[in-house]
């Protein structure tokens, strides 16, 4: 069945790019708005670039700063993912398979952030110092 791309409870296909886009920046848009974890990721991220800026690094140390920004935060995506997955499926009982898909996510941030840390270590210390 097709549904007009207005339509707020739409289950088909996207039609069009726009229409694709559109859906794909309401989910970047409420993973901001409801995980308090990818603000603090994108404040984080937004210094990063500030830092860069001022500290005058090279294209390849920017290249690495990028990668880890973008790391982090999809890494978020796909924890926020798994989260809401495990709610559906779960709803509000406690399952121990849930338990571990829940940490087990959480965990792959985790190690997302220690890469950010590393990089940004590496980078930014020598130059601070
Ligand atoms: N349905 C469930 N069954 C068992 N354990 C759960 C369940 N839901 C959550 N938990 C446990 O509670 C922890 C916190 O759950 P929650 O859904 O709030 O994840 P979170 O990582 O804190 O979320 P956010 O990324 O939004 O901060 C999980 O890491 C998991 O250990």
């Amino acid at each position: 069945m097709r549904m007009d791309s207005k339509d707020k409870r739409q289950t088909t296909k996207n039609n069009r790019l726009i229409q694709a886009m559109r859906h794909a920046s309401a989910g970047v848009w409420s993973v901001l708005r409801h995980e308090r974890n990818m603000r603090i990721h994108l404040v984080l991220g937004i210094i990063a670039i500030f830092l860069g800026i001022w500290l005058k690094i090279r294209i390849q140390e920017w290249l690495w700063i990028i990668l880890a920004i973008f790391f982090v935060m999809i890494s978020e995506f796909a924890n926020t993912v798994a989260e809401a997955l495990t709610d559906l499926i779960v709803k509000n009982n406690y399952d121990p398979i849930a338990k571990r898909i829940k940490d087990v996510s959480a965990g792959s941030v985790l190690m997302s952030a220690i890469f950010a840390v590393i990089i940004g270590a590496l980078i930014f210390i020598p130059k601070i110092f």
